[in-house]
């Protein structure tokens, strides 16, 4: 059981809280989407609203990447989306940092510096380690309590999200709240239930069909994206090396064993693409699976017509859909088609729920539009999806609780 903001007595409370707004960055350095700022605004909103005096810590990219860059620009966003002044501080657990921190007064936000500018958040902790780290043991002693929002960060094991609740009285945010509800209880969601898995997460994909089959949630399993294509070669299929290349390259050329087995364990419930879109002359040009080009050179970049007439008829009369991951490479309008019309499809059916950073990018993009539940977790749904614990919710459940005041 995890506490919420209901069991909260924000007035006055000095509130650490871990969000992900983990953003695609633009060539300037500036936001180029603010989905998953807008998704934290009710939360921070209460908190500030209800008085509370809020910090606010974040990651950004991964070390190396090229969006791997300060939270400044985000603070200036969430200013703008809160409607009020956030202060930005670019330390988080130095003297500047507790500093800025046990400066706020009630209604006071600032923002923390990007977490993983920091050695240690990028190393995974059992909880007990992460709470002596010291971003932990610096910025802790500041806090009153601790608020984790940050639902598509949940599946990692690193000091701001697992550290903190070791140590402070733990809550869900409105985000983690809403996630776990919805997630937790697809078995709950109606029959027929059909997955689709596309993008390029192919391991934790091919994690989640195993066990949706294995526990027989799953009617069927759709495939798309880098997904499909590594479960056409396992079938048998020679794409060619273009999309060969692609996958050995990204470090999934061991996953064709895996759905293969998969594919002998339940192949009668695994749909995979009939056809595909490859660029000839800067065009679209699809082509069915067996009339593929012996040393084809074009890669894969989208599903084609006749999967997506295929996809459309399995998707008619199911109760649930579920997808992670984008049909194709939809920042590219060539091979945006799949995404859009697959996912439109998916909007008809009765409960439709949808996860992942890029894939939520893509349906702004592409201005698809009704889904039942959004995700703002990619990784991290999957990880929901296969019933796998994740390390940041394990950490709220198991963290000390506030001593509720004294009945009087
Ligand atoms: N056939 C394909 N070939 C190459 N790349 C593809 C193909 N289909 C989809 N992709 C790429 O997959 C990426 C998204 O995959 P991913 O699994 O990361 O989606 P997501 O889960 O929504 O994202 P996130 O990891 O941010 O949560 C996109 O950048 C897209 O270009
Ligand atoms: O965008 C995401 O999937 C989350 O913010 C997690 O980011 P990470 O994969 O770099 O830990």
């Amino acid at each position: 059981m995890i506490d919420t903001l209901d069991d909260l007595d924000v007035e006055g409370t000095t509130v650490g809280i871990r969000v992900d707004i983990n953003s695609p960055i633009a060539d300037d350095g500036g936001l180029a989407d603010d989905a998953r700022l807008q998704a934290h605004v009710d939360t921070l909103s209460e908190l500030l609203e209800r008085g509370g005096r809020v910090a606010v810590l974040a990651h950004q990219g991964r070390p190396g990447g090229d969006d791997f860059v300060s939270l400044e620009s985000h603070a200036d966003r969430l200013a703008e989306l809160l409607g009020r002044p956030v202060d930005y501080v670019d330390a988080n657990f130095s003297v500047a940092a507790r500093e800025a921190v046990d400066a706020l007064e009630n209604g006071d936000c600032v923002v923390l510096e990007n977490t993983r500018f920091y050695s240690e958040e990028y190393m995974e902790f059992e909880p007990e380690r992460a709470a002596e780290t010291h971003l932990v043991q610096g910025l802790a002693p500041s806090l009153d309590v601790y608020v984790n929002d940050a639902f598509a960060a949940a599946h990692r094991s690193q000091p701001s999200l697992v550290g903190f609740p070791t140590v402070l009285p733990g809550y869900a945010g409105r985000v983690m709240e809403s996630e776990l509800d919805v997630l937790g209880s697809i078995e709950e969601t109606p029959e027929p239930r059909i997955y689709v898995l596309g993008g390029a997460k192919v391991s934790d994909s091919i994690d989640v069909a195993w066990s949706v089959l294995e526990k027989g949630l799953a009617d069927h399993v759709l495939t798309a994206g880098v997904v499909g294509n590594v479960f056409l070669i396992a079938d048998g299929v020679d794409l060619g090396d273009a999309s060969s290349d692609f996958i050995y390259e990204q470090g999934y050329w061991d996953e064709i064993d895996r759905a293969s087995d998969l594919l002998d364990a339940y192949g009668d419930s695994i749909a995979l693409p009939r056809d595909v879109a490859v660029e000839r002359d800067g065009e679209r040009y699809e082509i069915g699976i067996n009339a593929l080009p012996p040393e084809n050179e074009e890669a894969a970049m989208d599903i084609g017509s006749s999967t997506l007439e295929y996809y459309e008829r399995l998707l008619e009369g199911a109760g649930t859909v579920i997808l992670n991951g984008p049909a194709g490479v939809f920042e590219e309008d060539a091979f945006e088609t799949g995404t859009r019309r697959l996912y439109g499809m998916a909007t008809d059916v009765d409960t439709s729920i949808v996860g992942g950073g890029d894939t939520a990018s893509a349906l702004r993009r592409l201005g698809v539009e009704g889904f039942s539940h959004v995700s703002t977790g990619g990784g991290a749904a999957l990880r929901m999806l296969t019933a796998e614990p994740l390390p940041a919710v394990t950490a709220l459940e198991n963290g000390p609780r506030q001593q509720q005041p004294a009945d009087d």
